[in-house]
């Protein structure tokens, strides 16, 4: 694995939101009602992960998001802040209240109602100010918790700019053709390909997109199709982990990472494997994401 002297540039266009977690002995069973054994919130938000899962990699980081001008709101800001990233494009509106996840976890495993509120106000016009931006990063990185108009422009404008565009498909919903053939990678949950792709088969699917889709389970899995063969790698320890919320953004940033200082597409899964691995192992979504020094040290 290689990390080049020079700084990688990464626009991270997305969601931010604050994540309520509830843990319970059991993921309540529809009309059950549980009790919680403890609650407490985290920062969190698809795209806010990301964000700050690259900047600490080492990134020069741009946040695109938006928040309310509430509490919340300011909270997300100092802590981008306070994570190095840019939040210069991050808009803030009185229409809507800051993002918010209301997360049931047991054992790990988590369940995740999101409530967008003002990720929903992201607008193709806040992409427009950022414009110059866009024609000096590395990579921009992409996820579904803004609006399909906003994803879609956002790739059509770091296509112009002859940019890389990397997905992750989550929460899921079937992309069209224009999207998948503009994108260089895209990183999307086994449980969830067939809503992403339609009715296609995992290795239709695959070999499809080779070196393109890279497919994840919550096991800490990813496999891809190198135009030869399956590739498969898997990066657990049963022991360690204590919460999979944010795994796949762990992932994406690992791999943006790896993917922008020239890696080989082997090299960038197994890296997004060892970073989601260490999200894992502390609850919160971004608590554990790991530092460059980690790996440079
Ligand atoms: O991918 C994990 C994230 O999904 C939801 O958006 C939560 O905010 C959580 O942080």
């Amino acid at each position: 694995m290689n990390f080049s002297s020079v700084q990688p540039k990464i626009i991270v266009v997305g969601s931010s939101s604050i994540d309520l977690v509830l843990e319970t002995e059991k993921l309540p069973a529809p009309n059950d009602t549980v009790l919680a054994i403890n609650s407490d919130s985290y920062f969190g938000g698809k795209g806010a992960n990301q964000a700050v899962g690259t900047a600490r990699l080492g990134a020069s980081v741009y946040f695109i998001g938006c928040v309310g001008m509430d509490p919340l709101g300011q909270q997300i800001m100092r802590n981008l802040v306070n994570e190095n990233v840019n939040v210069g494009f991050v808009a803030e509106t009185d229409r809507e209240a800051t993002g918010t996840a209301y997360v049931t976890s047991s054992d790990g495993n988590a369940a995740i109602v999101v409530v967008p509120a003002a990720n929903k106000l992201l607008s193709t016009k806040h992409i427009e100010d950022a414009d110059r931006y866009f024609q000096t990063v590395d990579l921009i990185l992409v996820q579904l918790e803004v609006s399909l108009e906003v994803v879609e422009y956002t790739i059509r404008k770091a296509k112009k700019y002859g940019k890389k565009v990397g997905l992750y498909a989550s929460p899921a919903m079937k992309l069209n053709e224009e999207i998948l053939e503009n994108v260089d990678f895209v990183v999307a949950k086994s449980s969830e390909l067939y809503i992403v792709f339609g009715e296609e088969e995992k290795e239709q699917v695959l070999e499809k997109y080779f070196n393109k889709v890279f497919v994840r389970d919550d096991t800490n899995s990813t496999i891809y199709f190198d135009g030869t063969e399956m590739k498969y790698f898997r990066n657990h320890n049963d022991n360690k982990t204590v919460h999979k919320m944010g795994m796949g953004d762990a992932f994406t940033s690992g791999f943006a990472i790896a993917f922008c200082h020239n890696n080989s597409i082997e090299e960038c899964v197994k890296f997004g494997n060892e970073v989601s691995l260490k999200v894992s192992t502390k609850k919160g979504s971004q608590t554990g994401l790991p530092r460059m020094s980690d790996y440079t040290a």
